[in-house]
């Protein structure tokens, strides 16, 4: 199964935010999306998962244009995990998993023991079955996020869209989600600020600036000092491993040289 996005423009107002983006995420691969504040990570993320119907261009699942797909068959095929979303509801964590179960409920299709345990292997997934029982508004932004994400692994979806996924996580968690998204049957589609950890997990990085699509790649393709210049601002070298792996050090004292 194909997700594209052709020629896509989406805007805010009049004010354009994505800007001619084509993408097409091969399936399979972890895609690193990565690109300073407001350069359109999220917008991308939301037009990729079929909440923000583009202004001009189409965005493809299957071949089709997801306009035609209805909402529960987009659910079925994608699971996408917002930065900050919250809930109100008083639920525990493993009802907040249950919910990732609505698209394939029906009248003909009640809740059963595989739901059950395709909720409990969700929790364990992420490492929160011992706080399954606990209320959402008494567990900590880590375990929320993680929540999230078993949620989102409940869909039991093809592609997995995660924005910002390892905010809030400690560096255990961090690690441990990726690793766990990585191994998972499905695509991956994360927007990423950790350059680093996007070095070691993707398969490709698509680098965004304004709104566009500057470059895609590998992470040695797109993670060079004149990228990070040039898009981040930021001085850095580069260090490459006997197997193409690399690795970003930052350079310190940055203020200080502008300054000079
Ligand atoms: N609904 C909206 N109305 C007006 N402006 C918006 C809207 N959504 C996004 N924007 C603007 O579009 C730009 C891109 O925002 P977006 O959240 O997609 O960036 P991002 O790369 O995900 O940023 P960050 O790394 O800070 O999360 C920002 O300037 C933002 O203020």
């Amino acid at each position: 199964m194909t997700l594209e996005l052709c020629d896509i423009v989406w805007s805010a107002g009049f004010r354009k935010i994505i800007k001619n983006v084509s993408l097409r995420v091969k399936p399979g691969e972890f895609l690193g999306l990565i690109g300073p504040n407001g350069s359109g990570k999220t917008s991308l993320m939301s037009v990729l998962a079929g909440i923000r119907p583009p202004d001009q261009g189409r965005a493809m699942l299957a071949g089709q244009d997801m306009k035609k797909h209805g909402r529960r068959k987009l659910a079925r095929q994608i699971g996408f995990v917002e930065q900050q979303a919250d809930t109100t509801d008083r639920l525990t964590a493993r009802e907040a998993v249950a919910l990732g179960r609505t698209p394939y409920l029906s009248m003909l299709s009640p809740w059963s023991e595989r739901d059950d345990a395709i909720v409990e292997r969700a929790l364990g997934d992420v490492d929160m079955t011992h706080l399954a029982d606990r209320f959402w508004h008494t567990l900590s932004g880590g375990e929320k996020q993680r929540v999230h994400i078993a949620r989102a692994l409940a869909q039991e979806p093809k592609f997995l869209l995660l924005d910002e996924p390892t905010n809030h996580l400690d560096i255990r968690h961090q690690l441990g989600l990726l690793e766990l998204v990585r191994e998972l049957p499905v695509t991956v589609v994360a927007a990423l600020h950790d350059l680093n950890h996007a070095a070691m997990y993707c398969d490709r990085i698509a680098m965004m600036r304004d709104g566009e699509l500057v470059g895609i790649g590998s992470p040695a393709d797109i993670l060079t000092s004149e990228n990070l210049r040039d898009v981040f601002g930021v001085d850095a070298t580069i260090e490459h491993g006997p197997n193409g792996e690399c690795t970003v050090r930052y350079h310190t004292g940055m203020k200080k040289d502008r300054a000079a």
